[in-house]
Parts: structure tokens; sequence; C-alpha cells
């Protein structure tokens, strides 16, 4: 069975518990059951983590990056959120993995402070989902199928 990493970054363990003005009240743990059902959808497993440390995260995309060479992995949908705006570690490790990579972000990140404006994975994602809430998770697995098994995608 093939592979979709879900990788997310600092704070989302709160999603749904702080800011629902911005992040909505869905759970992290929610999030993750409706990605298992869009990569169920798929005949893909899911492989869905959160992590607060920079490091890891880049540890996870070299890691996935192996996994998808080796032919176990179609790729991963990455939340970095903070470290979106701030971490070139995170998109050297993507560009250095060639990590088939579906940047997601819950909000609309380009309507709220400026310096959510930039990020450092944009450039080397192979697509960005934006704006739609939780949803946009499933939208990146279905994108990642779309743009990695273009003749099996309906
Ligand atoms: O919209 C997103 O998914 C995003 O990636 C997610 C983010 C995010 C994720 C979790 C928490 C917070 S802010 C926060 C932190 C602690 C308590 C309440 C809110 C922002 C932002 O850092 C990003 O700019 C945008």
């Amino acid at each position: 069975m093939t592979t979709v990493f879900v990788f997310n970054g600092p704070n989302l363990n709160l999603l749904g518990v702080r800011r629902p003005d911005v992040y909505g009240t869905t759970v992290l743990a929610d999030v993750e059951a409706l990605c298992r059902d869009e990569c169920a959808r798929h005949d893909l497993e899911l492989d869905f983590r959160q992590t607060n440390h920079e490091g890891v995260l880049v540890d996870w995309v070299q890691e996935a990056g192996a996994a998808v060479k080796a032919g176990t992995a179609l790729g991963a949908v990455l939340n970095a959120a903070a470290y979106t705006h701030t971490s070139v570690a995170l998109h050297d490790a993507v560009e250095g993995a060639e990590l088939p990579t579906i940047e997601v972000h819950v909000s609309n990140v380009h309507g709220r402070e400026t310096f959510r404006h930039h990020s450092y994975v944009s450039p080397v994602a192979a697509g960005i989902v934006v704006g739609f809430g939780v949803t946009g998770y499933a939208l990146a697995i279905d994108g990642l199928v779309r743009l990695r098994r273009p003749s099996r995608s309906v």
C-alpha cells in the first residue's frame, strides 16, 4: 500500500481549541480522520504527524523523500504553520528531498498579517491549498493524487 504523509507544524495541536474565529473548531484528531477518509478514497495509507519542532519537521521531510524514492509513498501534505514564514531549513529540506509536497493552510494567509504573506515552502511545493478551512487537507491529498497518479484520478 502507498502512503501519503501529512505533516503539521507548531501550535496545530491547539487547532480548534484556540482562535476558532480564524482556524475553526475542528480539532487535529478530526483533521486526521478526514485525511484518513480521503486517503481511503484513493486506496492510500495515511501517516499523519504534528510537531512543534522545526528540526523534527526537517527529519520527517527527509524520511518522506526517501520513502517516495523507495516507491512506498506518493508525497506529503505540509502545514508548517509559523515555520512556513521563517524556515529556510524547511525550504531546503523539501527541495533537497525532492519531496512532492502540497502546502496547506487552514486560513487565508494572504488576507491576514503581512508577515504571513511570504512562504519559504511555496517555491518548492508542487501545489498550494489556502483558505478552505480544514477541508483544505482533503483537497491537498486529492491534488497530490491528481498530480502523481493522473491516469487514476476520477
Ligand atoms: O492557516 C494555517 O493553517 C497556518 O498555517 C496555521 C498557523 C497557526 C497554527 C496553529 C496556531 C496558530 S496561532 C495560535 C497559537 C497558539 C494559540 C492559538 C493560536 C497559527 C499560522 O502560524 C500560519 O500562519 C497559518
